[in-house]
């Protein structure tokens, strides 16, 4: 269980709240208007951000931990690919960051490229590949890592419709499969009544305890009808 406890962040005059648990291996979307502090959220969690509270996993207290200690792994909305490595070695630096790859780590990284789709393309370089298939390596770098809680900032919201089900469908397996706790960054409600359990709103200052994902579109609070009458 991922526990948010009575966590504080203060950016220079902004300032977020959050103070609930998710329960191991529930996906959860976190939405909310722009400029809300979901962004913000997920650095605190994997540890890119100073709190004041308490991240626990289980009964571990993380927040003392820098983010390669932390069980937790994250995709950031430009995938974070480097352009001078292939698609391999972007996958294997989720395994060494020096790409010191020994045998076994090579085929590990081989077998998270072919689960995402990407069979045969380890050799090629960032600019020749789709944004799909960035987005697949970035994903196969968060499965190889093998971390309990994978957390995605807007991690498809350069891809078109079809794509994005497609990843959406990718996330939600490989989550499922690792038994992953995820928590994930969209601009888009469709994407959370797709892959989400729960639904966290960060809005006002404060992310909102998760609630069931068919209950809060049912009955939205006042700060997430207001996000969603854009829609019309
Ligand atoms: N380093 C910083 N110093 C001061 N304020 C910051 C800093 N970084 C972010 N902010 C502010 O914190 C707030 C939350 O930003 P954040 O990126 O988390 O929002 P968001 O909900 O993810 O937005 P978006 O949906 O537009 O990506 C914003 O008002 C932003 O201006």
């Amino acid at each position: 269980m991922l526990t948010l406890e009575t966590l504080h962040i203060d950016l220079d005059g902004f300032t977020l709240d959050a103070d609930f648990s998710v329960e191991t291996g529930r996906r959860v979307a976190v939405l909310g208007p722009s400029g809300a502090g979901k962004s913000t959220l997920l650095a605190a969690i994997a540890g890119f951000q100073p709190v004041s509270g308490r991240v626990l996993w289980d009964e571990t207290d993380l927040t003392p931990l820098p983010p390669a200690q932390r069980p937790v792994t994250m995709i950031f909305q430009d995938n974070n690919l480097f352009p001078h490595l292939t698609a391999a070695q972007n996958v294997g630096l989720g395994l060494r960051p020096d790409l010191r790859l020994s045998r076994d780590d090579k085929a590990r990284v081989d077998e998270a490229l072919t689960r995402v789709g990407l069979g045969g393309l380890g050799t090629r370089k960032p600019a020749a590949l789709s944004g799909g298939q960035a987005a697949r390596v970035a994903l196969a770098r968060a499965v190889l890592r093998h971390k309990p809680v994978m957390l995605l900032d807007e991690p498809f919201g350069a891809l078109g419709p079809a794509l994005r089900d497609e990843m959406l469908g990718l996330v939600r397996t490989l989550a499922d499969e690792v038994g992953a706790t995820l928590l994930m960054v969209s601009h888009e409600p469709e994407d959370a009544k797709a892959i989400a359990h729960e639904v966290v709103l960060v809005a006002d200052g404060r992310a909102h305890a998760p609630v069931p994902t068919a209950e809060i579109f049912a009955n939205p609070p006042a700060a997430l009808r207001d996000y969603l009458g854009r829609e019309g």
